[in-house]
């Protein structure tokens, strides 16, 4: 898993948009990376699948610190994909299915595989009506789920999500958290970057906070977000649970569901009627 020591990334002389960090993604099967923007979480993201290298410090991925040459940077990716926030910068093809298809044929699947891979991909996002259709015809969105499909297709061991549900709708992002969760349940890492407070409570277990490059607070969900001034400080929202914890002082829930359950139980057990 990724191990990362003291982590210092410059674009340009004088300003880090990473300053002397430390992960261990060992600590969470859902990790959160949160900060407002530019508090360096695309640099860190970008850094960890090589396509930037540390200015100081080291990244590990079981066991072996990153090597830059081509057939090793080539063999990481294939453990670890990455859904950028941009998603015109990883669609390449004409043709959606051909977009979809492009890493597995470079690494080899055969085509029958491969037309069965993109049509579940594409599938489970919710866009399998795109299949034929020219990538530049797409709305940002659909665009979006394009290139989530393209990294669900190859069976990565890491999924590094940068702002995967920003600009999808209700019904899309549903679809998309339901993935999540699922590629987490078969021991896959998920990795997820957002600005969705909501989102980040609901499905990540450990989180950790960047603000102007740096670590601010890491810790398991709820944990992090108890401490609200230190979020709010960073300039992220509190989820709206944390909020009904702490304002109308109820037990801290982790799900809506659970909420609700617990009103019922109040309910049938008669102890809401001062409320009534
Ligand atoms: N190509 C670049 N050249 C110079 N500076 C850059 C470049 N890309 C990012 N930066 C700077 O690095 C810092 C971190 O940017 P980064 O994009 O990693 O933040 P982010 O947390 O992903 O932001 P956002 O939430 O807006 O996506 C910012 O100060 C940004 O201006």
């Amino acid at each position: 898993m990724f191990k990362v020591n003291n982590l210092t990334y410059k674009y340009e002389k004088e300003n880090k948009a990473i300053n002397n960090i430390n992960l261990d993604f060992s600590k969470g099967n859902m990790i959160g990376i949160i900060g407002a923007n530019g508090s360096g979480k695309s640099t860190l993201f970008m850094n960890l699948v090589g396509i930037l290298k540390p200015s100081e410090g080291s990244i590990f991925y079981n066991n072996k610190e990153l090597s830059y040459k081509k057939k090793d940077l080539y063999n990481l990716r294939k453990e670890v994909g990455i859904v950028f926030q941009d998603p015109d910068k990883q669609i390449f093809y004409s043709r959606v299915y051909d977009d979809v298809a492009f890493s597995l044929r470079n690494i080899g699947v055969p085509e029958d595989k491969i037309k069965e891979k993109v049509h579940n991909a594409l599938k489970l996002v919710n866009a399998l009506d795109l299949i034929d259709k020219p990538v530049h015809f797409l709305s940002y969105g659909q665009k979006k789920r394009v290139a989530i499909a393209s990294v669900i297709a190859m069976e990565n061991k890491v999924v590094l999500l940068d702002e995967p549900t920003a600009g999808l709708d209700p019904k899309s992002t549903k679809a998309i958290v339901n993935i999540l969760k699922n590629l987490c349940d078969n021991g896959i890492k998920v990795v997820i970057s957002s600005h969705d407070m909501d989102l980040i409570y609901e499905i990540c277990d450990y989180i950790y906070v960047l603000n102007k490059g740096s670590i601010v607070i890491e810790g398991n969900c709820m944990e992090v977000f108890k401490e609200a001034n230190i979020i709010e400080e960073v300039g992220l929202n509190i989820p709206w649970l944390v909020k009904v914890h702490k304002n109308m002082n109820l037990p801290l829930f982790k799900k809506e569901e659970d909420l609700y359950n617990y009103f019922n139980q109040c309910v049938n057990t008669n102890q809401l009627t001062s409320l009534v």
